[in-house]
């Protein structure tokens, strides 16, 4: 059959044979792994291991020193349905809600309908007592949800998310878990690093496990943590392997 009005996927993401060099060091070396379906991935292992560096080549943020990074469509000069959510997340210096109207005008909605949205957003993350706040002033877990807020408005097809609980406390990580299930509920793919095992537990359905810039494993969550392939992914698993 014919489906040619389906929207165009950006799925599958392949990489192939992926390499990142700097200064003579391979900090990535010839990953390769095809992202599709829909649950939600967490990439894991232990400090250093390569997992930004990972989601910032798939983000197109970095090129490869060698290998490829394709999706299935790009964006053809339309706003990309991807988006990344950072550690420390990164906004502007103007209010709360300023921060999400400007990432509508920078998507091309009209200007009429991007302050009604940008409330609803902020409605959704429990953030409308502070809209009028400088971003910057705002505490981590208020940030957070800022970032993820300006994210939920562009309604991105991909989702990476860069460790985005680290520095919070337990009730701003919980924000952050549920939104990052309301948002694969909503039918966004999720990609997600973090070093936290019982986080991976609670979000993963596959888990991508990586140790000095190589990429060990690549399965189920269950799997992954009932039964690791590799002595590696037994060690960090069990809390064994540092770095
Ligand atoms: N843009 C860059 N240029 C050069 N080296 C980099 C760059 N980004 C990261 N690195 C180096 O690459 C290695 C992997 O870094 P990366 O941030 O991807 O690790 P990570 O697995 O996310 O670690 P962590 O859990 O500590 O955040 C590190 O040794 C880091 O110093």
């Amino acid at each position: 059959m014919n489906d040619m009005r389906l929207p165009i996927s950006l799925l599958p993401l392949e990489l192939n044979e992926v390499s990142f060099v700097h200064r003579g060091q391979t900090l990535l070396d010839r990953i390769s792994l095809r992202l599709e379906g829909h649950g939600k991935i967490l990439i894991m292992g232990p400090n250093g291991a390569g997992k930004s560096l990972l989601m910032r080549l798939c983000h197109g943020l970095l090129k490869p020193t060698n290998g490829q990074v394709h999706w299935a469509s790009n964006a053809n000069g339309k706003p990309p349905r991807q988006a990344m959510v950072f550690q420390r997340p990164v906004l502007l210096r103007r209010s709360a809600l300023a921060n999400l109207t400007y990432a509508l005008g920078i998507n091309g909605t009209p200007w009429k309908q991007r302050k009604p949205m940008a409330w609803q957003a902020l409605d959704h993350f429990g953030l409308t007592a502070i809209a009028h706040r400088p971003a910057r002033v705002l505490s981590g877990g208020e940030q957070q949800r800022l970032a993820l807020a300006r994210a939920w408005l562009l309604k991105p097809e991909v989702l990476f998310l860069d460790e985005p609980t680290s520095a919070l406390d337990p009730a701003a990580i919980k924000a952050v878990e549920d939104a990052v299930v309301d948002f694969h509920r909503q039918g966004t793919r999720i990609v997600m690093s973090s070093h936290d095992l019982n986080q991976a537990k609670r979000l993963a359905d596959e888990v991508i496990f990586l140790y000095g810039g190589r990429l060990i494993e690549h399965s189920p969550a269950e799997d992954f943590f009932s039964q690791p392939q590799t002595a590696r992914a037994r060690a960090f698993i069990n809390g064994e392997l540092v770095w």
